[in-house]
């Protein structure tokens, strides 16, 4: 028996002074012999506030009686989320990242409330991932990782539709260059049921790259939630994640340093959102990891974007599914030492092993390339410095037709001021929009940037305006745009002390971001800088504004050091 299940045991020293504890569980329907089986927590993301998270409610159950029949007590609990396309642009956003914390707070505070030994994490939006993950890795118990799945294209006019259609709709329809009635239409059609987001922006990303850290079963980070199979997924983890509490295998002893290099390969090679630096940051301080921003700069150098995938490619994750999934990218990447063969995973067995019997790059696909004829031969994620962000920043930059520019700095203290700019016309091609007091403090909660880049790639100006913020960005993001710029306003940092004309480089050869205005300048408007009033200061967006790390250190809570 496993520690914990021992101090609930009728063990006469010890277990006299348990009565009280165990006279709880006969409440909930236990028998003396269930004292002897592991007690595992089932986080259940289920949530009918979105479609990422409407579909989970048939995995919670499916785990329960899976858990059940693997000789095992399932104790299930909630966990919450927020729905990133619905608050997109509007105040709610700011809750999006504070969420991810909300999360890890519940699954570690339950499991080590509750004395359990083990969990499994149920979620589907961008940020139950990261947040599920910190948990387990905070709770350090045998844990499994359970993704709900993408969702489905919709259909429209022959076109496949997915969210980012709608927010791109936005500004072709402002530009005049879409009919009212396909607006509408697009509006309506783009998301046909449950699942999360349907291209390679962060819900996926992140789950493709649970696969590859371990966490998660093969094959399981792609599946649609529509599908049966996701079913099969929970049974077959249940049973992993019995066998890892028998074998006392833990998150921390999973994610290692190595593992982390897996999952940055894998995210390179999809052409992943720029979220999962901001959570791998997170993640490996969770997980007590030494990884910096710069580790992404080295991965970037050596893995190719393999996957032709949305925001900036073809195809959506389904499409990846059925082109061999994650597996198939892994083993590919494998082939090519790429990522690291003798990493434990939640299997019990090591990638390399999992990897044996997958088959190589299937002939009649083309959305996943191999390594000798890749997308890109570098990484599409960099992380650029420069006087604006002498603490890095993130960009997406391959497939830029502009990858340098340098403009007149248009700039705006909130997004929906910089949103109403474009929608009226008013950012021109050339131009470099500047998007401030939107980082972890200044936000707070270092709010996604979608609806004005959205607007920008709808507009068709997405290859000739620049766009920085110390905010962050979408895993629909793309064009040419720097987030996550850092220190943020609200900190004194440079992107604080911009004015509207100044010229601002954004170099994607050199991996620069850079504010041409003198040095003593800029001491002159350091010195009379003040730091505006918080705009919070009771509640979640108060606490996490007094707390928040860097952005270049994950913005996480508890980094005290
Ligand atoms: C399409 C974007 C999605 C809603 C999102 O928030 C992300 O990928 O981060
Ligand atoms: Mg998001």
């Amino acid at each position: 028996m496993t520690d914990a299940a021992n101090r609930r045991s009728r063990n006469i020293t010890e277990g006299v002074a348990r009565a009280p504890n165990r006279s709880m569980y006969y409440g909930m329907g236990y028998q003396e012999s269930d004292f002897g089986k592991p007690m595992i927590g089932v986080a259940n993301g289920h949530s009918t506030i979105t479609p990422c998270n409407s579909g989970l409610q048939r995995l919670a159950d499916a785990a329960v009686i899976a858990l059940k029949e693997t000789g095992a007590n399932p104790q299930l609990f909630g966990t919450p989320t927020i729905s990133d396309g619905m608050a997109m642009g509007t105040e709610g956003m700011k809750y999006s990242l504070v969420s991810r914390e909300v999360i890890a707070d519940c699954v570690e505070t339950c499991v080590g409330g509750q004395w359990m030994d083990g969990v499994m994490v149920i979620g589907g939006c961008d940020k139950n991932m990261p947040g599920g993950l910190m948990g387990m890795l905070r709770a350090n118990v045998p844990a499994v990782y359970i993704y709900g799945g993408t969702i489905l294209p919709g259909k429209y006019k022959g076109q496949d539709l997915n969210i980012v259609s709608v927010f791109e709709a936005v500004g072709q329809f402002s530009a005049g260059k879409m009919s009212e009635e396909d607006f509408c239409e697009i509006e309506r059609r783009a998301i046909p049921g449950s699942g999360s987001c349907g291209g390679m922006y962060t819900a996926n990303t992140m789950s493709s790259s649970f696969e590859a850290l371990g966490v998660s079963l093969p094959y399981s980070s792609t599946m649609a939630n529509v599908e049966d199979e996701v079913l099969g997924n929970v049974r077959e983890a249940a049973q992993a994640l019995v066998e890892a509490v028998k074998r006392d295998l833990k998150p921390r002893d999973i994610v290692t340093r190595e593992a982390i290099e897996n999952a940055v390969a894998v995210i390179l090679a999809t052409g992943g959102s720029t979220n999962a630096v901001l959570h791998y940051l997170a993640i490996a301080h969770a997980a007590g990891v030494a990884w910096s921003i710069d580790d992404f700069e080295r991965m970037r150098k050596k893995v190719p974007v393999l996957c032709d995938l949305k925001p900036s490619g073809r195809f959506l994750a389904i499409d990846l599914h059925r082109a061999g999934g994650i597996p198939a990218v892994m083993k590919e990447l494998l082939a090519h030492g790429l990522i690291h063969g003798d990493c434990m995973t939640i299997t019990g067995k090591t990638v390399a092993e999992n990897l044996a019997e997958v088959p190589a790059l299937r002939a009649d696909q083309d959305v996943i390339r191999p390594v000798t004829n890749p997308l890109y031969a570098q990484g599409h994620l960099a992380i650029l410095k420069g006087n604006i962000a002498p603490e890095g920043c993130v960009a997406k930059i391959t497939g830029l037709k502009n990858p340098v520019i340098t403009g007149p700095a248009r700039v705006f203290d909130d997004e929906q001021s910089a949103l109403a700019a474009i929608m009226n016309g008013k950012i021109k091609a050339g131009d470099v929009m500047v998007l401030r007091y939107l980082g972890p403090k200044g936000g707070p909660g270092m709010p996604e940037m979608l609806a004005p880049t959205g607007a920008l790639i709808g507009q068709g100006l997405g290859e000739s305006v620049g766009l920085i913020t110390d905010g962050r960005f979408s895993g629909g993001t793309w064009g040419m745009v720097v987030g996550h710029v850092a220190p943020e306003a609200y900190e004194g940092g440079t992107i604080a002390l911009v004015h509207e004309g100044d010229r601002i480089s954004i170099d994607a050869h050199q991996l620069l971001l850079q504010l041409h205005v003198d040095d003593e300048v800029l001491a002159q408007r350091r010195a009379a800088w003040v730091r505006p009033a918080p705009r919070y200061t009771r509640g979640v967006l108060a606490k996490f504004a007094k707390n928040a790390a860097s952005a270049s250190l994950g913005a996480v809570l508890d980094r005290f050091e």
